[in-house]
């Protein structure tokens, strides 16, 4: 029985690139995703694509099956690959062919997405629920172990999977690692009336579970797209067949042997270049033959079965993958071609051409054939062949093991090579990083050591200002209350002053109308007393007794009055007072308003006074002038009248203005004494305090001096010192020449004179005398040289003493102002050394005066006498002049010096006595 290759096409989407491009549709499916009852393909083209095809706008194919854009795995593999996995399983060989154009989706169909993860999903069961991207391979091995667990007659079967690759008629095995056997040979059975085609070296791989069929189908999956990106779209130049070996118990000793070939072929679209036969092409591999003769087969198988004649030649030997096809397309297996296709315009070409074939292949009758002897296996030799298997597993796992080490996969080993350099590497960055963080982490341990030694400083200077604040807001509360208390103070004084003021007002309003009341009392009375004496004398006499006594009694009244008024005035007026000096301090600005009060109102009275008086003084005279005609009673009157009113108002007056003059004395009293003891208070204060920085000053400087003076006595010590040894050497030095000199002189020159004079003596050398001068003129120029040095010396010692003198001198002037008694330095005494007299000076009061000079007495001398007295002046004077000032304190240096002093002296005065002689 023939049946049909199920042709069926599949449209995807537009994919981005066709989008970008804005390449319309030009693929009309009557469903978007799948139809049967209808199964054709519309593709408008356009005319200038009619090179290849003919020149018609539209054409439709029919097929068997159409699926669109909307059609997912599950459906086209529920409806083209299930049909085919059930007559598999029951012992039909199938084939599943996609066929079409790159990347139009024949890998999607067949594995799943291209991403091998994502092509086979993640199966981890024997029912896993598969990644709704899964492929027809994955699903099928999926559906085989599914069906074959769930049929419990099917307990005895095995299942094999292989996966090859053909690329430029290369076979490869995708499952084998070893790179030198992968390659495979191919070659038909010897067996007669067999077209079997036995695939040496071909690794079939036993599988016990779907995920065993998704691994190796993974690992190829892995192995082919490795290999297509060395060898540039390898994948789309390549084709790959991936079969499932079922094995199935039929009866005891046989195994129905079925087989299922899921192949992906490469991009159809090689197929049109191939039209060009570009011979350099096909050289390089850029033509697929295999493609091109897939092409040829199905025309030749379909013009054969539309032609329904057996006598065509069918090409399956021109290439490896229609050898290894031949079954599949024109045998005895049951197909389905899946030809894939993209429905924009630019793929139109490509498209067409890929319905061309599918249309064609449609044509192709297979004859499948069940239950064939080819098709059954002897369990024997399925166990044999298992057992060859497990022996070899056997051995690779043993060799595994002597390897003395860990045998991986070659790209697992690459993999974990790759990730160990990763890690090495990330391990130095993350290194490097640590040192980094390490030092940042003493950095900043450093500068929180630093932070929190400053909080610590800052807490403390907190704490302090803190304290600060709280003894200024103290003082602050203590000045606003003192500042309330003294606007207390000054409101309470202004409100005393102001009753102040209203009580003398009205004090001096009641003693001002008591006055005038008085008076005018006074007054009437006196003027009726006056009436009644115009009256009567007598009756005058004692209404003018009454009206006295009353007058009196009035005074007296009025008197007490006013003193009372006074008095208790007075009292209020020192009570108030009295408060006010010790409130002055704080109101001296009104004080001097009061002052001015009280002065204005003391000037007031005393106008009041003198008011009071000229009306007295005018109503005495008033009494005088006008009412009294007896000059006695108006004496008496007058007398009496004006003494007691005199005496009263002057009391009044006086008393008055002593107690105002008392009061404003004591006022004034107590403010000055107030103010000159605060002045006294804050004088003595400033005095103290000036006195105190000026005592420290004082020891400050005192202490200064002290350390100065100390210094300067410690250098006038040593100079002191430098200066003494100094002196004691040289003094040593001069004492130790003079005493050569004198030894000279007592050696040498003496015993030279004396055997002179014995020579003169004895010989009587008168005549030589002039020779002898000579002689003694050199003696004496000798002698002369000595004197120079020896004044040189004394010169030099002078002008050292000088320096000396003056460097001390220095040493003073240098000195600070300095208690007599501490003075370290006394004034130096002027210098001990004098310049030398001449020696004709000297000779005047020298010792050798006793002796008679040559000069003075020329006559009484012989020639030779006198140069003798000659040249003894000169040594004397020459000693005289060699008489060194004392140099040295010391008492012992002092007796050499006169003990040489007096040997020398007398040597002379020997010489001159020998020369006398
Ligand atoms: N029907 C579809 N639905 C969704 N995506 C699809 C469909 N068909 C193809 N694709 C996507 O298009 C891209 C190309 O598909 P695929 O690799 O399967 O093409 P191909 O024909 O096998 O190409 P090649 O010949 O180069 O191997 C993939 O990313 C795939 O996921």
């Amino acid at each position: 029985m023939s049946s049909n290759i199920q042709v069926v096409v599949r449209c995807r989407g537009r994919n981005s690139r066709e989008v970008t491009a804005k390449s319309p549709l030009i693929v009309d499916l009557p469903n978007d995703t799948y139809s049967v009852s209808n199964p054709t393909i519309t593709v408008n083209q356009d005319q200038q694509f009619s090179t290849f095809i003919n020149s018609m706008n539209s054409k439709t194919y029919t097929v068997d099956q159409v699926y669109g854009s909307q059609a997912d795995q599950s459906l086209l593999f529920d409806k083209v690959a299930m049909p085919l996995f059930n007559d598999f399983i029951n012992g039909f060989n199938v084939t599943i062919l996609a066929y079409g154009q790159t990347g139009t989706g024949k890998t999607y169909t067949m594995c799943g997405n291209c991403n091998t993860e994502d092509a086979v999903g993640k199966l981890e069961s024997y029912n896993p629920s598969l990644n709704e991207m899964a492929g027809i391979i994955p699903r099928t091995l999926n559906e085989l172990f599914k069906s074959l667990e769930s049929d419990s007659g099917a307990n005895d079967y095995v299942v094999k999977c292989s996966f090859i690759e053909l690329y430029n008629e290369d076979l490869k095995d995708l499952l084998n690692d070893d790179t030198d056997r992968n390659r495979l040979r191919m070659f038909e059975s010897k067996k007669p009336n067999s077209d079997t085609l036995i695939i040496q070296n071909l690794q079939e791989t036993y599988i016990n579970s779907a995920i065993d069929g998704l691994n190796i189908l993974r690992k190829g999956l892995i192995k082919r797209k490795t290999a297509s990106t060395k060898l540039n779209d390898v994948s789309s130049r390549s084709h790959t067949i991936f079969t499932v070996n079922l094995y199935k118990k039929q009866g005891n000793e046989f195994f129905k042997v079925s087989k299922m070939n899921l192949v992906d072929l490469a991009g159809s679209e090689n197929i049109n270049r191939s039209g060009a036969v570009n011979q350099r092409a096909k050289e390089a591999g850029l033509i697929n033959q295999s493609l091109l003769t897939l092409g040829r087969v199905i025309n030749s198988l379909s013009d054969r079965s539309l032609s329904a004649s057996n006598t065509s030649h069918i090409p399956y030997r021109e290439s490896k993958l229609t050898r290894l096809l031949q079954d599949s397309i024109g045998g005895q297996t049951k197909t389905a071609l899946i030809a894939t296709i993209s429905p924009a315009k630019i793929n139109l070409e490509e498209t067409v051409s890929t319905l061309e074939y599918a249309s064609r292949a449609k044509n192709i009758q297979n004859k499948p054939q069940l239950g064939q002897d080819c098709d059954l296996m002897l369990k024997k030799i399925l166990l044999k062949d298992m057992s060859k298997e497990i022996t070899k597993l056997n051995k690779d796992l043993i060799a595994t093991r002597n390897k003395n080490g860990i045998w991986m996969d070659e790209n697992n080993y690459n993999t974990l090579i790759e990730n160990n350099d990763l890690i090495k590497a990330e391990l130095k960055e993350s290194n490097s990083i640590i040192n980094g963080l390490n030092m940042k982490i003493s950095q900043l341990s450093n500068l929180k050591k630093t932070t929190e030694l400053n909080n610590k400083n800052y807490k403390s200077k907190i704490n302090e200002y803190q304290l600060k604040i709280k003894s200024l807001e103290n003082i602050e509360t203590n000045n606003k209350k003192q500042i309330s208390d003294n606007d207390t103070m000054i409101s309470t004084l202004n409100d005393k002053l102001f009753k102040l003021n209203e009580n003398y007002k009205s004090s001096k309003l009641q003693l001002t109308q008591l006055i005038n009341n008085s008076l005018n009392d006074s007054i009437s009375q006196i003027e009726n007393v006056v009436t009644d004496l115009n009256n009567s004398k007598e009756s005058q006499n004692n209404s003018l007794n009454a009206s006295i006594k009353s007058i009196q009694n009035n005074l007296q009244t009025c008197k007490n009055s006013l003193s009372e008024t006074i008095a208790s005035t007075n009292t209020e007026l020192s009570q108030s007072i009295d408060k006010i000096p010790k409130m002055m301090s704080d109101i001296n600005s009104n004080f001097h308003d009061f002052n001015g009060i009280v002065s204005d109102n003391e000037s007031k009275i005393k106008a009041s006074m003198s008011d009071l008086k000229i009306a007295n003084d005018k109503f005495s005279g008033y009494i005088t002038e006008e009412h009294l005609d007896s000059q006695a009673l108006n004496n008496v009157i007058n007398q009496i009248v004006s003494e007691r009113v005199n005496e009263q108002l002057s009391s009044i007056k006086s008393n008055m203005l002593n107690k105002f003059s008392k009061l404003l004395d004591d006022t004034h009293l107590k403010h000055e004494s107030l103010f000159k003891d605060s002045v006294n208070e804050v004088s003595s204060k400033f005095i103290n305090l000036e006195r105190n920085t000026l005592l420290e000053r004082q020891s400050n400087w005192f202490h200064e001096s002290e350390k100065f003076y100390n210094s300067i006595d410690k250098d006038a010590t040593s100079f002191k010192k430098q200066y003494h040894d100094f002196n004691d050497e040289n003094s040593h030095k001069l004492s130790t020449t003079t005493n050569n000199i004198s030894s000279l002189i007592t050696n040498t020159i003496n015993p030279n004179l004396a055997k002179i004079n014995q020579i003169i003596d004895k010989n009587n050398l008168s005549d030589d005398m002039p020779k002898l001068k000579s002689i003694s003129d050199l003696i004496i120029k000798k002698d002369d040289r000595v004197c120079e040095s020896l004044n040189h010396v004394n010169q030099n010692l002078n002008s050292l003493q000088y320096d000396i003198t003056s460097n001390e001198a220095n040493v003073i002037m240098k000195s600070p102002v300095r208690s007599p008694n501490k003075s370290p330095i006394k004034h130096t005494k002027p210098s001990p050394f004098k310049q030398l007299n001449s020696p004709t000076k000297e000779s005047s009061s020298s010792p050798s005066k006793r002796l008679p000079s040559a000069k003075s007495s020329p006559s009484k001398k012989s020639p030779l006498k006198r140069q003798s007295s000659s040249i003894a002046l000169s040594v004397n004077t020459d000693l005289q002049r060699t008489k060194i000032p004392q140099l040295s304190r010391s008492n012992s240096d002092k007796e050499n010096v006169s003990a040489a002093a007096f040997k020398r002296r007398r040597i002379i005065h020997d010489v001159n006595t020998t020369l006398n002689k």
